[in-house]
Formats: C-alpha cells, sequence, structure tokens
C-alpha cells in the first residue's frame, strides 16, 4: 500500500524493519550503508506521482513533432555506417539535442528521474584495473557487487527481465561484465577509450536505483556469446516449452529419412525413389552424388576458418543496413519472434553468399580470409551445378514433365544457388535453445552438407527426431517453391535444429532460389477444374517478404 507524505501513517504501514529487509535482501552488504528510510520512499513515490502528470504534456507534444522525430529516424539511418548492424546510441546522441526516440523512453519504474534517490551519491568501491592480476580483480568485483550467489561463478540479483551475465576480461579488449538478468540487474563496464578507468555501476532493483542495460557491440554473435557465458544461456535463447528439444524431441530414435543412391544406372528405379522422397518425406539423403569428397572437406574447412576468424575480420563482411539483400555475416532469415517482452533468438551465426550464376555473385560478401575461400566455393558451386540439372530432371519426369520443365520453372539458367553457412557453437543448455526454429525453406529444393555432429531434426506425423548424419551424404528438403510448382505432389519439410554441448555444428545448405522478380506458381499442367491451384502465383521475392516478415501470402 502506497502512503502519501503528509498523512499519519496507519499501524500496519510496513515499519522500518521492512526496508531495512528489503536493503538486507536486495541489496546486500554493498548497499546496505544507504539504506533508505521510509521518509525517502515516500519522497520517491511523491516524485513519480508528479512526473506522471508532466509525461502527459509531453505526450501531446510529441504528436505535434511527429515529422521532426521521422526525419531523426532517417537521419539516423544515413548516419549509421561503422557497424551496419547496429543503430548506434551516439547517433541519435548527436542529431537530437532535446528529443529522444520513444523505444529509448523507459518504463516509469525505470526512469532515473523518478526512480533515483536525489540528493545521495553511492560511495561505491574503487578497482584498480591496471594490475595484471584478473583473479584479484574478479575477487574485488565480486566484492563490491550486491549479491546473491546464483548458479553461475559470478554474482547477481535483481529484478529485471532480461537474462545475461557476461565476464570478458582479455587485456586489450573492453571488459564489461553485464547482467540484466530475470533477477537482476549489476553492470560493469570499461570504457577503452578513456583507458584504465573501470567504472562500477551497481544498479539496484524496483525504483530504488536505475538501470544500465548492457552494451551491443558490433554484429550480434551467438560465439562471442558463449565465449563470455559458461553454464548459462540468456533469456532471449531459451524456447518456449512446446518448442525445447529436451522435451519436444523423440529421444533415441534416429529419423531414417530415405536415403537414395544417385549412381545408379537404373534412371526409372531413381525416379520412383526420388518422387516418393519428395512427396511422403520432403527430406532425403543422395548418396554417390559424383561430389568429390575433397571438394566438400574444403567448402567446409575454408567455412569453418571463417567462422573462428576475430570477430572484428568477420564484421568486415556484414550485411550493410537496407542492402534488400540477405548476404553478408551475421545476417538473420527470419524476423525473431517476441516472447513475453523477449525476442527471441536462434543459437546460430550465420554467413549467406551467392554462388551460381556467376553473374549474381557479390564478392564483396565472400571473405578474402581464408584466401582459398573462393576457389573452394566455386568449386563446389560447380560440381554442386551437375547435381541440381539431374536433380531437377529426375523431379520433373516424376511428375510426367519433360525433363527441363520444373527447372525452366524455377527460373531455368538464372536459377539462383544462395550458400548459407549455419556456425552453431557448443551451447550450455542444449536442452532449452535451439539452432535454426522449426521452419520450411523458401526455395525450390535446398542441397545440404553438415559436418558431423548431430542436430538436423524433421517433424514426422506431428513430433521431432533426429535426422541420421551420413558422412558424405548430400540431404535434400524440398522447398516452397517445389511444393508450389508441383502444387502440393511434393512437399516442402518442416525442419529444425538442435545445437551441442560441447561440440560446434557447421552445415552448409544451398537454397535454389528463384531470382526476385521471377513469378512462380503452380505448374498449369497440374491445375484443371478437378485440381484447382493450391498457392497464389507471384514473383518469388514477394513471397519471401511475405515469409520472412510473416504476412499471410
Ligand atoms: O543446419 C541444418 O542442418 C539445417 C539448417 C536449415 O534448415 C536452414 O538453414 O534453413
Ligand atoms: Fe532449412
Amino acid at each position: 500500500m502506497l502512503v502519501k507524505s503528509n498523512e499519519p501513517r496507519p499501524p500496519s504501514a510496513p515499519p522500518e524493519s521492512c526496508i531495512y529487509h528489503l536493503s538486507e535482501i536486495l541489496l546486500g552488504r554493498f548497499v546496505a550503508t544507504i539504506r533508505a528510510s521510509w521518509q525517502a520512499y515516500d519522497f520517491v513515490i511523491l516524485r513519480k506521482k508528479k512526473k506522471k502528470k508532466k509525461k502527459k504534456k509531453k505526450k501531446k507534444k510529441k504528436t505535434h513533432n511527429g515529422f521532426q522525430i521521422c526525419n531523426l529516424f532517417r537521419r539516423i539511418k544515413i548516419h549509421t555506417k561503422m557497424h551496419p548492424q547496429v543503430e548506434r546510441v551516439q547517433d541519435i546522441a548527436s542529431i537530437s539535442k532535446d528529443e529522444i526516440p520513444e523505444e529509448f523512453i523507459r518504463s516509469e519504474n525505470e526512469q532515473q528521474g523518478i526512480t533515483t534517490v536525489q540528493g545521495k551519491t553511492l560511495e561505491c568501491p574503487t578497482i584498480d584495473f591496471s594490475i595484471h592480476d584478473d583473479v584479484k580483480i574478479l575477487n574485488q568485483i565480486i566484492e563490491a557487487s550486491p549479491v546473491e550467489m546464483e548458479t553461475t561463478s559470478l554474482p547477481f540479483y535483481g529484478n529485471c527481465e532480461r537474462g545475461r551475465l557476461n565476464y570478458l576480461a582479455k587485456r586489450n579488449e573492453p571488459l564489461y561484465i553485464y547482467n540484466t538478468s530475470r533477477k537482476g540487474s549489476v553492470t560493469i563496464i570499461s570504457d577503452t577509450q578513456k583507458s584504465k578507468a573501470l567504472q562500477i555501476d551497481c544498479s539496484l532493483p524496483f525504483f530504488f536505483c536505475f538501470f544500465l542495460e548492457f552494451q551491443k557491440m558490433g554484429v550480434e554473435s551467438v560465439k562471442r556469446e558463449r565465449e563470455s557465458n559458461e553454464g548459462t544461456i540468456p533469456a532471449e535463447f531459451i524456447r518456449s516449452e512446446n518448442e525445447q528439444p529436451g522435451i519436444a524431441t523423440v529421444h533415441g530414435k534416429v529419423l531414417e529419412v530415405p536415403t537414395i543412391d544417385f549412381s545408379d544406372p537404373d534412371e526409372e528405379k531413381l525416379i520412383v525413389q526420388i518422387t516418393e522422397a519428395s512427396s511422403n518425406w520432403g527430406m532425403y539423403q543422395i548418396v554417390n552424388h559424383d561430389i568429390p569428397s575433397e571438394v566438400i572437406s574444403k567448402l567446409q574447412a575454408v567455412g569453418k576458418e571463417f567462422f573462428e576468424l576475430p570477430q572484428e575480420e568477420k564484421e568486415a563482411y556484414a550485411k550493410p543496413p537496407d542492402s534488400g539483400s540477405i548476404e553478408g555475416y551475421g545476417t538473420k532469415l527470419f524476423k525473431e519472434i517476441s516472447e513475453g517482452g523477449i525476442t527471441k533468438k536462434g543459437w546460430v551465426d550465420n554467413l549467406f553468399n551467392k554462388i551460381w550464376p556467376p553473374s549474381v555473385i557479390n564478392y564483396q560478401f565472400w571473405p578474402k580470409n581464408p584466401p582459398s575461400y573462393r576457389e573452394a566455393n566455386k568449386e563446389y558451386a560447380k560440381h554442386m551445378h551437375k547435381v541440381v540439372e539431374k536433380l531437377f530432371r529426375l523431379l520433373s519426369l516424376g511428375l510426367g514433365l519433360e525433363g527441363q520443365e520444373l527447372r525452366k520453372a524455377a527460373g531455368g539458367d538464372n536459377l539462383e544457388y544462395l550458400l548459407k553457412i549455419n556456425y552453431y557453437p557448443p551451447c550450455p543448455r542444449p536442452d532449452l535453445a535451439l539452432g535454426v526454429v522449426a521452419h520450411t525453406d523458401m526455395s525450390t529444393v535446398t542441397i545440404l552438407v553438415p559436418n558431423d555432429v548431430q542436430g538436423l531434426q524433421a517433424c514426422k506425423d506431428g513430433r521431432w527426431y533426429d535426422v541420421k548424419y551420413i558422412p558424405n551424404a548430400l540431404v535434400i528438403h524440398i522447398g516452397d517453391q517445389m511444393e508450389i510448382m508441383s502444387n502440393g505432389k511434393y512437399k516442402s519439410v518442416l525442419h529444425r535444429t538442435t545445437v551441442n554441448k560441447d561440440k560446434t555444428r557447421i552445415s552448409w545448405p544451398v537454397f535454389l532460389e528463384p531470382p526476385a522478380d521471377h513469378v512462380v506458381g503452380p505448374h498449369p499442367r497440374f491445375v484443371n477444374p478437378v485440381n484447382p491451384p493450391k498457392y497464389k502465383t507471384k514473383k518469388y521475392g514477394d513471397y519471401v517478404y511475405c515469409k520472412i516478415n510473416k504476412h499471410p501470402q
């Protein structure tokens, strides 16, 4: 119950001991010295009410200034060059002196103006960060933090919503510990520009203090997340229960999707196998496909090497904002969904490169390091080309079409091969996270090679099964465009990926995609009065836009 300061306090009001209790539990020994008095408590409440009125006035002003705000955003975009993936607060600050965009306005119980105890400064410990003894520094940090020990080796508590606790203490790198966990917020940031000074802010829960949000630096990377975060994962990676692999997987059963010997000289038999697998499973594995194992190994080696480069080097290939293309490092294909205020993420980093036809290649996104990256990818594309031709031919013949028809319907020689590298670092809680969430591919067909770490799952009759790893096999996924072209005869497969506690999984899917302005729809041969079209006919680019943005098709 809240009490106005000018009214006599009722006997049942929380006594002084209650505040004491709060401090003890929430603030710990470090902040115990600033135990707030009951009067201070009242003061905070009063300020809060006053502010409410002010805010109403402000809101009016904002509508009035709507045009300026729009302009502000436009200008911010132009200014965001250094880290193309990140909107930098620095830019916003330099443009606007007295307005801030709405997404920076905190809820009332977080606003500094309301929740700061005025006129009192906290005497926090000073830690000498220049000493070359990380353990000592860490101990001092722990000592200084208002703590309850959690399961992690670092202390934290509190009551804010998101979860992470990181310790990055490599020399010559900014050290920052940030924790905006489900339970609390201890934020420790060192500012490299101001060299040795280590600023410590203990952000306390509820409305006693202000929060400092964690710092985002460069392109978000799951790999970096994992390196700095042992034994726990941030809340945005924790899937809802019905998705969690620990709960939703059929354990002890590996799904034996059909394995097809591509070198079988009996073409009739091959056609039947491909047609059945594409209609009943939407996923199968091709062996003896004629792509030399050295070509695949080379592709895998250079991709792995790239992902093991320092973050800054990888970020040189980041997708520029508003480029309208998916190509580059660190980009996500699908909009991340927001659940309970938390934007959910997959435990995976990506690199996208178009590798075929030569006319669509954007070398600006092809890593220069390792030096053989380009050659390895080109070689793979060249061999892949033959597999694609044969596969499309068999798929066409299986539906009673001429051998070239499906390929032609998908863009013919302009059919694009988009290579994606999925890099799934080890995950401390593989039971809670997913790599790529459940989806069907938008492509016509996807041809994938994984490394030897288990992770691909397919959905069969509503249940999730691991797909057996076969060395050197090509995993074929029937994608949405193939389902559309065949008017539903071939089925695009629902699949997802899990992650591993100890091992890094990497996969190399190649999405065979029509050009963006190519129109795709059910093939006229499969449409008649008895079988009306089950799908819309539309440009592939429009299909992609709707799917990525989760709009109806
Ligand atoms: O990593 C895998 O095995 C599958 C990845 C996938 O489905 C995708 O990137 O679309
Ligand atoms: Fe996929």
